[in-house]
């Protein structure tokens, strides 16, 4: 079994129940978080694609948390303000994404009151900066269609936020003796921040109706991967990261990794879920196959 096979296997109760669908009744929304470069994407879009053959009286939409990072200006400005915050310094964290304009788009799928607007993020833009394409090329969602299913990718899709500062700070102490280098330039005022911005995406995850997770036996593997990520990007454009940039560049999102990780478990008792463990080949880890 694959990692598609087992979350095809996990849904298919939900999607024969939202098959026999009643009019009007709002979509199933599969939340899919793993960590960068397990194969999120490429799981949701094989989801999409096999599942509407599957169901063909069922109307799927995915996209991921990235289409909703902030326009390049905003997120300029997000960096400006803060300047010593390396977390803050580029799009990726908590904390540069428009999370109204995602709720909002969430609330108009749940409710299918209106025409829905979904942004695209153009990662090239920029010199690989980013930007929010323009409206027109956004995905229009228009009435009468109806969504059935809504499936939402994202790398930290679920993390809970830490809702006392002493437990916040707890962590924080433990993870960056054990992990100094990543904490290096980092101070309590931008965990603080960290913490405060994800607090705004938990009404997110409250519309999760079944929540997907792509864990792996250590969170190292988002070095490996990306480091295989830019090797192919070379061998097939001639441009890509050296390892050493791909260091720095994971680097920085290891905080939110280090501190929130492991209460994934968290979320995932509050929503049917499914834990999907893979390995380095990115192959299932045995346990998965239940
Ligand atoms: N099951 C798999 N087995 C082997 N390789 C895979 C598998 N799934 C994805 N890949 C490959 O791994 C790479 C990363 O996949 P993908 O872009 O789907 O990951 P991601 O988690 O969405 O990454 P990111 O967070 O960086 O966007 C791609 O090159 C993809 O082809």
């Amino acid at each position: 079994m694959n990692t598609f096979e087992r979350c095809a296997k996990f849904l298919k109760p939900f999607l024969d129940r939202k098959s026999e669908r009643q009019l009007n009744s709002p979509p199933l929304f599969v939340g899919v978080e793993g960590p960068q470069g397990s194969g999120k994407t490429t799981v949701c879009r094989q989801l999409a694609e096999r599942l509407s053959v599957l169901y063909p009286n069922l109307n799927f939409v995915t996209f991921s948390m990235d289409d909703f990072y902030l326009t390049f200006e905003e997120q300029n400005e997000v960096a400006a303000n803060d300047p010593t915050n390396v977390m803050l310094n580029g799009r990726g964290l908590p904390g540069t994404h428009d999370v109204d304009l995602l709720l909002k788009c969430l609330k108009q799928l749940a409710t299918e009151k209106t025409n829905v607007d979904i942004p695209i993020y153009d990662k090239s833009q920029h010199r690989g900066r980013g930007d929010r394409v323009a409206f027109n090329k956004w995905i229009h969602i228009k009435k009468p269609t109806l969504i059935d299913v809504v499936i939402f990718e994202g790398w930290f899709n679920g993390y809970p936020s830490y809702s006392s500062e002493e437990d916040l700070i707890s962590k924080w102490n433990k993870v960056k003796l054990r992990y100094p280098s990543v904490f290096e330039n980092i101070g309590y005022e931008h965990i603080a921040k960290l913490n405060r911005d994800l607090v705004r995406y938990q009404a997110i995850w409250d519309y999760f109706d079944a929540f997907v997770c792509i864990t792996t036996n250590t969170i190292d593997n988002v070095y490996k991967w990306r480091k295989q990520q830019e090797h192919d990007m070379i061998k097939q454009k001639g441009a890509g990261m050296t390892d050493d940039e791909v260091v720095q560049f994971v680097d920085r999102y290891m905080p939110v990794y280090r501190l929130y990780y492991d209460r994934l478990a968290e979320t995932r008792k509050k929503i049917p879920s499914i834990e999907i463990s893979i390995g380095l080949d990115r192959r299932l880890l045995p346990a998965s196959y239940l």
